[in-house]
């Protein structure tokens, strides 16, 4: 039976959710700040922030206290990436969030969009893991491009480490895999080359000179023509194909610069014979990455040019044949996957927008189009999508972002993106914690000026028939109308998803009772995910949920949330199938 409860009289309609007092205060609040009102807000939290900052100070040394048990490890980022706590703390409170000193002001609680880290050299050590977490890092992504099982290994256990002691902060893990990609190989050190030189890439094994490197791909030599143009990281380098042998082609260098190891090669157009979205089967060295990750019980794979959905079906057969439950996102960046695209996001679990590839395979004035398209796309049709590459590229070598940079940021957000994506940036950039908080910052900036209730026009037309939809819809509209949070309670991680493709402007609190779906959640706009038993009484289970709220400071005495129990399986069935309530806590 089906059941709404409200314990309150709501007034005004809610299609005219303007009318609503609690909604004007807050679209006041949502106001790009002036600079008066950000004077005024400082001059009132001036008191507070002296008090803040000592409550931040102790954290601190906390924090340090833990980690000082730890054998040194060498951080091979620039000195000047550790934030000062005061610079820290500031930024947030100048955005209005006050509530710096409890256990639940780190970033990830108030801001919507997720931070995704590709984890490399520059933060593979537990104590830059755990600054990256403490900064807004939600999902850590290893690229199997780079690196051995061994080095992953270690990230994965600091990651499951750190979510073991932070429960309240927990960081997904998302697996990359290389696919069918083309790459030059090892090089001992980066290698200049300049405009005019002559430059030979080989199909023999382990060759890394400054005059000639190995390609991973055996029919390079047969796929490439005399005259075709050579994409080095989507044209970061060109080279002009000169003549070729029966292992090797021999060109010259157009667009010099520094070639480094495994750099990804493209020909400004599709290498043939599997190379651009061969057989997934094929690529023997991604079905033991997969077989590494379902080992380690990653949340995440980040598919590698995906051109049909057969693909994706391949994976998800074999994750069910193994029993993982591992979501798939594809990584929309093959010219071959753009007529596909409907088919290849319905059979997944979210997409990618991986820009640097669909740069380099298609003219890079569709990747702006594509990259609206492909999350309008992923949130009519419920599914989780990412922004990934070159956000914030400048700071792999600079302390601060080129304006346009900034921008892009901005646009990811307000188009509607679950999450952003560091590469470079937090790999082996300089400033990998400076990164992720200028792509904290600007997301917090983006969606305060985001109006409740932009809802994709059709997604409630796609639910409209099942009851969860229905909850899911009605619930948003309830919390937005009152100006609440919602309170949701998952054992799947389905109904938290759901709310979370409706865009409703409070965070949605989900309470689960399972830590890997915790975890998973931690990709999705606008969840914050908290573990916890339930009890077999749901009214039991309620009241736990808003004592834990109110205990760690999310939500205050007296503040409305909206309550929702659904889902495909409720989890109280004997007591009540679906309802949505506005409690006081
Ligand atoms: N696990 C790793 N070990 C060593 N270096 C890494 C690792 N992960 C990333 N890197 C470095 O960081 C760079 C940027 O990471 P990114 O994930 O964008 O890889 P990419 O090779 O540039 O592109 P793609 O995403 O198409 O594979 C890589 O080119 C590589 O130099
Ligand atoms: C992320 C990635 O693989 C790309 O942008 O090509």
């Amino acid at each position: 039976m089906a059941q709404v409860v409200a314990t309150r009289s709501i007034n005004g309609s809610l299609l005219c959710p303007a009318s609503s007092g609690s909604l004007q205060s807050r679209a006041d609040n949502l106001k790009p700040a002036s600079f008066s009102s950000k004077l005024l807000a400082r001059e009132a939290a001036k008191k507070k922030r002296q008090h803040n900052l000592t409550a931040a100070f102790s954290r601190r040394r906390i924090i340090q206290a833990r980690s000082t048990g730890v054998e040194a490890q060498v951080i091979p980022v620039s000195p000047e990436d550790t934030p000062k706590v005061e610079e820290q703390f500031l930024h947030l409170q100048q955005l209005g969030d006050t509530s710096v000193a409890g256990m639940w002001s780190k970033p990830t609680v108030r801001r919507k969009t997720k931070i995704v880290c590709t984890i490399g050299p520059s933060t593979n050590t537990r104590e830059m893991i755990w600054k990256l977490a403490e900064t807004g890092m939600n999902v850590a992504r290893l690229n199997m491009s780079h690196g051995d099982h061994a080095s992953h290994q270690k990230v994965i256990d600091l990651v499951k480490e750190y979510n073991a002691q932070n429960k309240d902060n927990v960081i997904a893990i998302m697996l990359d895999t290389k696919g069918p990609e083309v790459r030059s190989g090892d090089l001992p050190q980066p290698i200049m080359l300049s405009s005019g030189q002559e430059f030979t890439f080989t199909i023999r094994r382990g060759v890394g000179t400054a005059e000639c490197v190995s390609v991973n791909y055996d029919d390079f030599v047969n796929d490439v023509e005399v005259g075709d143009m050579l994409l080095v990281d989507g044209g970061m380098m060109s080279f002009l194909v000169k003549s070729k042998t029966e292992d090797s082609v021999k060109c010259e260098v157009i667009d010099g610069g520094e070639l480094k190891s495994r750099r990804h090669l493209n020909k400004g157009g599709l290498f043939a014979n599997g190379h651009n979205g061969s057989n997934f089967s094929a690529a023997d060295k991604d079905w033991d990455d997969i077989k590494f990750g379902v080992d380690n019980k990653v949340d995440f794979y980040a598919v590698s040019f995906v051109k049909d959905a057969q693909v994706v079906h391949e994976l998800k057969n074999y994750l069910n044949s193994c029993g993982a439950d591992i979501h798939v996102i594809v990584k929309i960046e093959s010219a071959d996957s753009i007529p596909n695209l409907h088919s290849i996001i319905t059979a997944s679990d979210g997409a990618m927008v991986a820009r640097g590839d669909l740069g380099a395979e298609l003219p890079i004035e569709e990747v702006p189009l594509l990259q609206e398209e492909i999350i309008r796309l992923c949130r009519s049709m419920g599914k989780a999508v990412i922004v990934a590459t070159n956000m914030l590229e400048s700071m792999i070598v600079h302390p601060t972002p080129t304006r346009a940079e900034v921008s892009d940021i901005a646009i990811a957000v307000r188009e509607g993106a679950d999450a952003v994506m560091l590469s470079g940036e937090t790999a082996h950039g300089k400033f990998p914690l400076k990164a992720v908080k200028v792509m904290h910052t600007v997301s917090l900036r983006t969606e305060a000026t985001i109006m409740a209730g932009q809802m994709p026009p059709n997604l409630g037309q796609a639910f409209k028939n099942h009851m969860s939809e229905m909850f899911a819809y009605h619930a948003t509209m309830m919390s937005n109308t009152l100006g609440t949070s919602i309170v949701v309670f998952t054992r799947t991680g389905f109904m938290a998803i759901l709310l979370s493709h409706y865009r409703p402007s409070g965070t949605i609190f989900a309470f689960t009772n399972d830590k890997r779906i915790q975890q998973r959640l931690a990709l999705y706009q606008g969840v914050c995910p908290i573990y916890m038993q339930f009890s077999d009484d749901a009214e039991e289970t309620f009241a736990n949920a808003l004592s834990t709220l109110k205990n760690q400071g999310m939500v205050k005495e007296g503040e409305e949330v909206a309550l929702v129990q659904s889902g495909k399986q409720p989890i109280w069935r004997f007591q009540s199938t679906h309802n949505i309530q506005v409690r006081k806590v």
